[in-house]
């Protein structure tokens, strides 16, 4: 079976193993023990209380029980940019025009921002390569949206999702060679492993202040503008079938877009319901696969069930009941996985 838990302390080997998988870019999740060690605690006291609103990150992995292996991240950041900046290209239009001389030209631009400051963040979503399938990408991603929608009051109403962006097999980023490199100096990897660290008081002082036109930005740069890594174009699915959307909002590293979506108008967040357990012979009818998760916040636990999604009663064995941290009359909260016309 596979469960969504929170991370643990004993997770470390197992996420250093998901890191080196990555293929760089996925910032937050580098290759570094100390600096996951770091965000396991992180995590840990987010739970615990004991961090201020701008500190609280809940990470969660995604276990196969029977060999307790991690095979999945993903991430919930509960408010950016409250303790260091958080910025982003906002990728507008500036109008230079003269009617004396008929001309008008619409220049693409970026502008810095911090529009999304106090936002919270979906983040380092991640699943081994060889358990992309049976719908664990799914689980992974979705699962986040039953804890938010439990612990409502914990997020903020504005949800963004920043998406990595387009990297060749090198690790080389168009955008940044033809931007980021002027003024930063390094390599793409270097600087997206100092941002994955913590070290990233360097953005601030290095980083380009005025806007920038980018008609002058090389032809493969503008083409990558708000467009994903290919690794990453179902996690960005995912998301836009949940009712996110690009807003012209990139990252100014890589150009990749930022996905934003209102807490409440997320598709499974809205649509989930809450159901009672009830432990024994499950239907065996052809029911569609739903989100199924506990409300238990320190024991959090969600997995994929098939239920009927708008019963009143979840009829589970005493196994998955185990698995999923219940028993007989608990309620938790249920959600069809996909929207009604997509199929896992
Ligand atoms: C993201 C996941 C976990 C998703 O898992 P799977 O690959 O198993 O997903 P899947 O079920 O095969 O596909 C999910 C949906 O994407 C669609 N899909 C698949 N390939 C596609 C493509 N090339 N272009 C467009 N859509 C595509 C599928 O048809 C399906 O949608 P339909 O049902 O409609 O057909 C994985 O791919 C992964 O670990 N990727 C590498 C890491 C990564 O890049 N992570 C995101 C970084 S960005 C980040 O972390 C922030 C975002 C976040 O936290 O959510
Ligand atoms: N455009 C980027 N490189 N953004 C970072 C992408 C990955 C992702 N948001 C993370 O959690 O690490």
């Amino acid at each position: 079976m596979m469960i969504i838990r929170p991370v643990e302390r004993g997770d470390l080997s197992g996420l250093m193993a998901l890191a080196g998988k990555t293929g760089g870019g996925l910032t937050s999740l580098p290759v570094d023990e100390k600096t996951l060690s770091e965000r396991i605690e992180r995590s840990i006291n987010t739970w615990q209380g004991g961090l201020s609103k701008g500190d609280q990150g809940y990470v969660f992995v995604l276990e196969e029980t029977a060999s307790r292996k991690v095979v999945g991240i993903c991430a919930i950041e509960v408010a950016v940019g409250l303790n260091d900046p958080w910025y982003n290209y906002r990728f507008g239009t500036l109008v230079h025009a003269s009617k004396e001389l008929n001309i008008y030209n619409a220049l693409p631009t970026l502008f810095l921002s911090n529009d999304h400051t106090g936002s919270s963040e979906l983040c380092t979503l991640f699943l081994d390569a060889d358990w992309r399938k049976e719908g664990n990408g799914y689980l992974l991603s979705k699962s986040r949206f039953l804890f938010m929608a439990a612990f409502r009051e914990r997020f903020n109403d504005k949800v963004v999702a920043e998406m990595r962006g387009v990297i060749d097999e090198h690790g080389h980023s168009p955008f940044w060679e033809s931007l980021g490199n002027r003024f930063f100096s390094m390599e793409f990897s270097r600087a997206d492993y100092l941002c994955g660290t913590g070290q990233k008081a360097f953005i601030a002082e290095l980083m380009p202040k005025h806007p920038i036109y980018t008609d002058f930005l090389s032809p493969e740069a503008q083409a990558v503008i708000g467009e994903v890594h290919p690794q990453t174009a179902p996690a960005r699915a995912v998301l836009e079938a949940e009712g996110f959307r690009y807003r012209n909002y990139v990252d100014i590293f890589d150009g990749g877009p930022t996905l934003e979506c209102d807490i409440d108008r997320v598709r499974a967040i809205r649509k989930s319901r809450m159901t009672e357990v009830v432990i024994g012979q499950p239907a065996t009818d052809d029911l569609p696969v739903c989100l199924v998760a506990n409300e238990n916040y320190h024991n959090f636990r969600a997995m994929l069930i098939k239920a009927n999604p708008k019963g009143d009663r979840l009829i589970i064995d005493a196994t998955t009941a185990e698995a999923l941290n219940c028993s007989t009359g608990d309620k938790v909260r249920l959600v069809r996985l996909c929207p009604e016309e997509k199929k896992v």
